[in-house]
């Protein structure tokens, strides 16, 4: 693991610790209406939209791209909504890349789409938090715990969306009930991308529903700048792709995020 990636795993459980027991006290939340994300892909394919789930990413490591306040998230997830996005990710961890879980309940309350928490999950304790639709599972940190972390997950009422990155995270990805596969372009080693990650996990997973009779949402994570990066891995099988970047760094939200809403078709 990328020291940036060890620092935020360190400061989420030191976080936990600290507050861990006040998210217990907590009263029960009533239990909100989770919007579908597997009618939403549908939807958009029906509409011939490129399935997009734009991210709202105040930085990444090495990298600041805005401060996003609540209202600002809000207005930015309300632009991508606009331009046909069919999910929000919002981050929210709160060191490197400088998210809020107040971003994430304010761009919820804000959009009809549903919404994903980005996050770094290492303990059952985080899936009390509501806020969101769906929710993140990285295969590479959570290992052999990955399967009872999707269980849970699915009870809380969550759609999880497993994160993988090499044939081995795949497997234990494949093993659980997770419906929503999410290959990340980016190694968490060196921070690297490389969308041929997409080209060589995909197949796979075809290739597992094809023998197991069960259908996979693929998601291409990170890395796509461009259409053509899009077509690439939709090319590839990606049912869905995640663009936080590019739409952080570009002067319109709106636009660029329908420029990649419209960089594919379904035939
Ligand atoms: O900004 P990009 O390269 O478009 O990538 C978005 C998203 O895939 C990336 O933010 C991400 C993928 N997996 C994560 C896990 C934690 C935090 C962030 C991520």
């Amino acid at each position: 693991m990328h020291d940036s990636i060890l620092h935020i795993l360190n400061t989420t459980k030191t976080r936990i610790q600290a507050f861990g027991p006040d998210i217990h006290k907590e009263e029960p939340q009533p239990q909100f209406q989770k919007r579908d994300f597997i009618a939403a892909i549908a939807a958009a394919r029906a509409e011939g939209r490129a399935p997009v789930i734009a991210e709202v990413k105040p930085a990444s490591p090495g990298k600041s791209f805005r401060e996003i306040s609540p209202a600002a998230a809000a207005e930015l997830a309300w632009e991508m909504e606009e331009a046909g996005a069919v999910a929000i990710s919002v981050l929210t961890e709160p060191g490197v890349f400088r998210g809020s879980l107040e971003n994430l309940k304010e761009v919820r309350k804000t959009v009809c789409l549903p919404v994903l928490r980005k996050d770094f999950v290492i303990d059952r304790v985080q899936l009390e938090e509501e806020g969101s639709d769906l929710v993140l599972l990285i295969a590479g940190i959570l290992g052999k715990e990955l399967g009872a972390f999707v269980e849970l997950a699915i009870e809380k009422g969550f759609e999880p969306l497993v994160e993988v990155h090499s044939r081995e995270e795949l497997k234990l990805a494949l093993e659980t009930s997770t419906r929503v596969i999410g290959i990340n372009n980016r190694n968490f080693e060196t921070l690297k991308i490389d969308l041929a990650t997409t080209e060589e996990l995909a197949p796979f997973i075809r290739e597992y529903d094809l023998d197991h009779g069960t259908s996979h949402i693929i998601v291409s994570e990170s890395g796509m700048n461009s259409s053509s990066d899009v077509r690439r891995v939709m090319q590839a099988g990606a049912d869905a792709v995640l663009i936080g970047s590019a739409l952080m760094e570009s002067d319109s939200v709106f636009e660029k995020t329908k420029e990649f809403v419209q960089s594919f078709c379904w035939r």
